[in-house]
C-alpha cells in the first residue's frame, strides 16, 4: 500500500520538477519588474521555487532516520517539497502543516496534493505564516523555513515555544544575505547548533544536547 502511495507522490514530484524548468525565465522576468523596489512574493505567483530533488530526497531520509512525525513548513509554493515531506511522513506517521500566502498558488498545491494521493497527511494554511501559524501549540519536530526570508526570525521565535530537544529547524537558501543574519542571531544562542549542508545552502538547526 505505502508502495503505490510512494509511486504516486513520486510520479507527481517528476511532473512539477518537469513543468519548473521554465522557473527561471519567470524569475528573471518578475527580476526585471522590480528593479525599483524589493521583490515581493506575488511578483513569483507563478513561479515554483522549489528546493532541488537532492534536497527532497535528503529531506525524506532526515524524515526517516529522525522519525519525525509532526512537520511545519513555511513557504508552500506549488507544493514540491510538501510532496518530499508526505513521503518521509508516510513511513512514520506523521502529518504537516504548511502554509502558503498567495492564493492561486495555494489552490494547484492542493490540486497537486490530491493527484499524489496525500491530501490527508497535509494540512494547507492560506494568508501570511505569522498568522496562519500564530497559535500553534504541538510539537514540532521538523519545521521547513521556505518563504519569504525577512520572516525567519520572527517566525522562529513564535514557534520556539514548540520545539522540543529532537526538533530539527530546515533552513533554506541560507546563503542568502538575509537568511545570515537570521542564522548569526541564532548561532549566537548557545541553546542552538548549526550543521550547513549543499555547500551552505541549507543549514540544519538542532538543539545542543
Ligand atoms: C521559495 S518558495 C517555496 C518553495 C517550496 N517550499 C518548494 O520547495 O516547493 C517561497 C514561498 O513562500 C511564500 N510566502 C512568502 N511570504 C509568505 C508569508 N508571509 N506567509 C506564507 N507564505 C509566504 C511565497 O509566496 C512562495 O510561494
Amino acid at each position: 500500500m505505502i508502495t503505490s502511495q510512494q509511486n504516486q507522490i513520486h510520479t507527481t514530484i517528476s511532473e512539477l520538477f518537469e513543468d519548473s524548468k521554465y522557473d527561471k525565465l519567470k524569475i528573471m522576468k518578475s527580476a526585471a519588474k522590480s528593479v525599483f523596489r524589493a521583490m515581493q512574493p506575488l511578483d513569483f505567483k507563478n513561479a515554483y521555487l522549489s528546493i532541488s530533488k537532492e534536497q527532497g530526497e535528503d529531506l525524506v531520509k532526515l524524515i526517516t532516520d529522525n522519525k519525525l512525525k509532526n512537520s511545519v513548513e513555511f513557504g508552500t509554493s506549488f507544493g514540491i517539497s510538501t510532496l518530499f515531506l508526505a513521503q518521509g511522513v508516510i513511513e512514520t506517521g506523521g502529518h504537516i502543516i504548511t502554509t502558503e500566502l498567495i492564493e492561486s498558488k495555494a489552490k494547484k498545491a492542493i490540486e497537486n496534493f490530491e493527484r499524489a494521493g496525500v491530501s490527508e497527511l497535509i494540512e494547507v494554511r492560506v494568508g501570511d505564516a505569522m498568522e496562519t501559524l500564530k497559535n500553534h501549540d504541538k510539537p514540532i519536530d521538523l519545521l521547513l523555513l521556505d518563504g519569504w526570508k525577512d520572516l525567519y526570525l520572527p517566525l522562529f521565535q513564535m514557534l520556539e515555544p514548540n520545539f522540543h530537544s529532537h526538533t530539527i529547524i530546515y533552513v533554506d537558501n541560507a546563503d542568502m544575505k538575509e537568511t545570515k543574519t537570521f542564522l548569526e542571531t541564532i548561532g549566537e544562542n548557545s541553546t542552538y547548533q548549526l550543521q550547513p549542508k549543499f555547500n551552505g545552502k541549507v543549514v540544519l538547526i538542532t538543539i545542543k544536547k
